[in-house]
């Protein structure tokens, strides 16, 4: 690629093993989930998600989404259970979607996309931070949320009225007392795999937890979300949308569900 990797026909996901070639890697992410080939493992805990809200700092147009970063430096926000073991801290939580409403998650479910996926990333703290842990293979542990259009979420207004103050690449504002346990679904029912980043630099240093409940989202709270632009100020304006990599090979991989 001549120039940064993104979204777009000369620089998206079918021309990132260019210069990714982990691309075709044996644990890529995202997958498409087949719940009935997908095995229920007793031996699986329940999730438990701890979140201070006082943890949440800013939100930040990255270029490629938006992501809300948390403070990482105690056990206050932490992922513990489910698939993994030991403990993992929250470190940012981002959103994928679709310019619209019938693309725009990373995983589906039996070929079926949602409009958006939410992201949750947390790093092992058996490693001293998320740059050390995101290159190991039990590095990092992801919860997957999917977005499904209906009613309008109001757990999901405070994080869309902030957008307006970060429209372009680049910019940030603070965004503090933020609980992100209110973006979960009721249910923490879950499907797990060992996966990857699904943006560059694709490190296979996932534990995937996607959960299988999604959370509702209206036409007009995504058409927020399209409202990003993946420019800059003062460049030429792009919106930011189709912001997903599509499902991966699974590559003989088990997919195991916490739920008959
Ligand atoms: C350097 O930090 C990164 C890099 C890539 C990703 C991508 O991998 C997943 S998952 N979603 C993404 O957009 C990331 O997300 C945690 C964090
Ligand atoms: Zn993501």
């Amino acid at each position: 690629m001549s120039h940064g990797w993104g979204y777009g026909p000369s620089n998206g996901p079918d021309k990132w093993a260019e210069s990714y070639p982990v691309a075709n890697g044996a644990r890529q992410s995202p997958i498409n989930v087949v719940p009935k080939e997908a095995q229920f493992d007793s031996s699986l805990k329940a999730l438990k998600l701890r979140y201070d809200p006082a943890n949440s700092r800013g939100i930040l147009n990255n270029g490629h989404s938006f992501q809300v970063d948390f403070v990482d430096d105690t056990d206050s926000s932490t992922l513990t259970g489910g698939p993994i073991t030991g403990t993992y801290r929250l470190k940012q939580f981002h959103f994928h979607w679709g310019a619209s409403d019938d693309r725009g998650s990373e995983h589906t479910v039996n070929g079926i996309n949602f409009p958006c996926e939410l992201h949750l990333v947390h790093w092992n703290t058996k490693y001293p931070s998320f740059g050390d842990a995101a290159d190991k293979p039990d590095g990092l542990a992801v919860v997957g949320v999917f977005l499904k259009i209906g009613a309008a979420n109001p757990r999901l207004q405070k994080v869309l009225d902030a957008l307006e103050a970060i429209k372009t690449k680049g910019k940030q504002t603070t965004f503090g007392n933020f609980d992100a346990k209110t973006l979960l679904p009721g249910s923490l029912d879950y499907w797990t795999y060992d996966g990857s980043l699904t943006t560059p630099p694709l490190l296979e240093s996932v534990t995937w937890i996607v959960l299988k409940e999604p959370i509702s989202v209206s036409p007009a709270q995504m058409a927020m979300f399209r409202s990003l632009l993946f420019t800059g100020e003062g460049e030429a304006a792009c919106c930011m949308a189709d912001n997903y990599r599509p499902p991966q090979p699974l590559k003989g991989r088990r997919v195991r569900a916490s739920f008959k």
